[in-house]
């Protein structure tokens, strides 16, 4: 029996493999490379180039690797490019999607864990956010996550599928050993743009909105290091072959950070007080954006063991200055 991730050579992804293959489990990974490197899968897991709308080849790759279990994290990420190419975002995520859907239900997969997202949500009233929340999806990104899972919810009741879909806060961090990060050339992420601000790869960090409804006037969002994160598909994985039932789960802390409180602690940790500008609120940006996590623990068991903001921004800093030697060699 093998695990098929999808967009195993990205950022998430490619810490999904580490974990997996740490785990003596069986993997082959699918991506199309759009955004992801080939030198982020490593190995023993198998590296298959190819879009996940191929439907005839994944079907035979979920046979050919008898594959029990999809964990599914390709798909375009950007919010401001949805809004741009919304027919796109909804090809790549939620079209894309239903193709990989059908092939594992005709191949008879019968395990399935989605990358969901908070942008779900939209502008939740109520911090922290409960899965019970409304969902109002301000972005054509989040609409096209939440139709996946629409989809997912609803073959889960016609078929023999159960599937676990996880909502995102926001990722940051890179592994704790050295071995992956956050590698996007374009990433617009605070962590990722502040460690390359103290790393004097961008002149300065402007903060967007300094007006919000909250303590110091900055966003607050809730960091959930990367490690954590697999760790939490681990327990899903483990949930869903053990019988478990489909669920949607919220994946956070169930702290929240400003970004002044965020863009302190790159200055401390990196020991470098660069450039910082007050600029205007960026449109679609929630004040406050923190998870509920009751259900995380009580359904996969999953406790945090990275919830350390600078633990978070030190293992960023490490990957930046490695993709730094990378360039300097090539
Ligand atoms: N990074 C975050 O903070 C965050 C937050 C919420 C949800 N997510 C979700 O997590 C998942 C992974 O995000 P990430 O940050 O690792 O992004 P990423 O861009 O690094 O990874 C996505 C991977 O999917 C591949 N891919 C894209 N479309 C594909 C297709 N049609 N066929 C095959 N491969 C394809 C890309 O090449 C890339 O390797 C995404 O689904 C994203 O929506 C991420
Ligand atoms: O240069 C920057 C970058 C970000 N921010 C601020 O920092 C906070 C965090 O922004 P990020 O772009 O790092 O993350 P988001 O909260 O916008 O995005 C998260 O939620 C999105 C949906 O809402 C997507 O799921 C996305 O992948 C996920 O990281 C926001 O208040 C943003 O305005 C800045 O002030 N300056």
């Amino acid at each position: 029996m093998s695990v098929l991730v999808t967009g195993g050579a990205g950022y998430i992804g490619s810490h999904m493999v580490l974990a997996l293959n740490d785990a003596g489990e069986d993997v082959v990974v699918l991506d199309n490379l759009s955004t992801g490197f080939s030198w982020a899968v490593a190995e023993p897991a198998k590296l298959v180039v190819g879009d996940i709308g191929d439907q005839a080849l994944v079907r035979d790759l979920i046979e050919r690797e008898k594959v029990d279990a999809i964990i599914h994290f390709a798909g375009s990420i950007v919010v401001p490019d949805s809004v741009a190419d919304p027919l796109g975002y909804y090809l790549n995520n939620t079209c894309k999607s239903r193709a990989l859907i059908d092939c594992a239900v005709n191949a008879g997969v019968k395990h399935f864990i989605f990358s969901s997202t908070a942008a779900v949500y939209g502008m939740p009233e109520e911090n922290p956010v409960s899965e019970e929340a409304s969902l109002n999806p301000i972005s054509p990104y989040g609409s096209s996550k939440l139709m996946t899972e629409m989809m997912l919810r609803d073959t889960a009741l016609a078929f023999d599928l159960n599937y676990v879909a996880l909502r995102y806060f926001n990722v940051a961090g890179a592994d704790g050993q050295g071995r992956s990060g956050q590698s996007t050339p374009r990433a617009t992420h605070l962590i990722k743009v502040a460690v390359q601000a103290a790393l004097g790869q961008r002149p300065k960090l402007e903060v967007f909105g300094t007006d919000y409804p909250t303590p110091d006037g900055t966003c607050i969002r809730d960091y959930i290091h990367v490690s954590d994160l697999v760790a939490a598909h681990l327990a899903a994985l483990r949930y869903l072959r053990e019988g478990g039932r489909s669920e949607v789960i919220n994946c956070g802390y169930g702290n929240g950070y400003s970004v002044f409180q965020v863009i302190e602690a790159v200055k401390r940790v990196s020991g470098v007080d660069f450039p910082v500008d007050q600029g205007p609120r960026r449109p679609g940006d929630p004040a406050a954006l923190v998870a509920g996590v009751e259900r995380i623990g009580k359904v996969l068991g999953w406790t945090p063991e990275r919830d350390d903001l600078d633990q978070i921004v030190a293992d960023a800093l490490r990957w930046e200055r490695h993709l730094e030697d990378m360039a300097a060699q090539s």
